[in-house]
């Protein structure tokens, strides 16, 4: 069986005040939970405070994003290794938002996912569809791209040492979340494609769902067979949302 994990992705969201609040809310609020793992993805400035609120807590914590880069010459970016000096468990890897709005591309991303692997930290490697894509059946075809590009530089067996999130562009931040059937099909898909080249791999391997994952919708999504927690955004931001999400996860 594999442990159900759900991630709040803050994005480029909060303040220290605002943090510390929320985060001592779900340490209290997640306490009796039992086979999930709950972690928060802060914007880089908020690490060493997350570090120190959460060490010695049940809550895991990572980064949203990485340099593809070894430290050095590189005005503004982050490498992973820095983020070991803030005890990162997780790296977000490809969020459609870094593909959409700052240019990463399938081979960047994959550049980005072996940085975190080769420092022992988790990648999250983020992958979906427009709605565009969608609307004229290229749902599968992105997906895979997406995926290869990763194996084709990591190798199939490195991905059981991460974790991939399922995200429809055409769910994240609209409301519109992907019917629990919708976003079951594309897990398998992912599953049987990683099976076909290794099936420990694809038994071993979470998959999260992100988009508009609320309180509300929580508990059916990862009631399906292959959907095994969420990314979570604008709802783990607020306190009582990200908890109640938490504890659907447990059910
Ligand atoms: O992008 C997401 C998480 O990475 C999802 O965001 P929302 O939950 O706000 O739709």
């Amino acid at each position: 069986m594999r442990t159900k994990l759900v991630v709040g992705n803050w994005k480029m969201n909060g303040n220290l005040d605002q943090n510390q609040a929320l985060l001592n809310a779900v340490v209290a609020g997640t306490r009796e939970l039992q086979n999930v793992k709950c972690a928060v993805c802060p914007p880089y400035p908020y690490l060493a405070e997350v570090q120190r609120t959460l060490e010695n807590t049940h809550i895991l914590w990572g980064a949203q994003n990485v340099s593809q880069f070894d430290l050095g010459a590189y005005t503004g970016e982050v490498a992973a290794e820095m983020l070991l000096d803030f005890s990162c468990h997780y790296v977000i890897v490809g969020h459609s938002e870094r593909r959409s709005l700052f240019g990463e591309d399938n081979h960047t991303v994959a550049e980005k996912f072996k940085k975190v692997q080769d420092k022992g930290l988790t990648p999250i490697l983020c992958v979906g569809e427009t709605l565009a894509q969608r609307e004229i059946g290229e749902t599968e075809r992105i997906i895979e791209e997406q995926l290869d590009a990763v194996i084709k530089l990591v190798g199939v067996d490195s991905l059981v040492k991460s974790v991939i999130a399922y995200e429809p562009v055409w769910a994240i931040g609209t409301g519109k979340t992907a019917t629990p059937s919708q976003a079951q099909g594309v897990h398998l898909f992912i599953r049987n494609k990683i099976a076909k080249q290794s099936e420990t791999t694809a038994n071993g391997i979470q998959i999260l769902y992100g988009g508009s994952v609320k309180s509300n919708n929580a508990g059916e999504l990862f009631s399906m067979p292959d959907i095994d927690g969420g990314l979570i955004g604008g709802a783990s931001l607020v306190a009582s949302d990200f908890i109640s999400i938490c504890l659907a996860a447990q059910r």
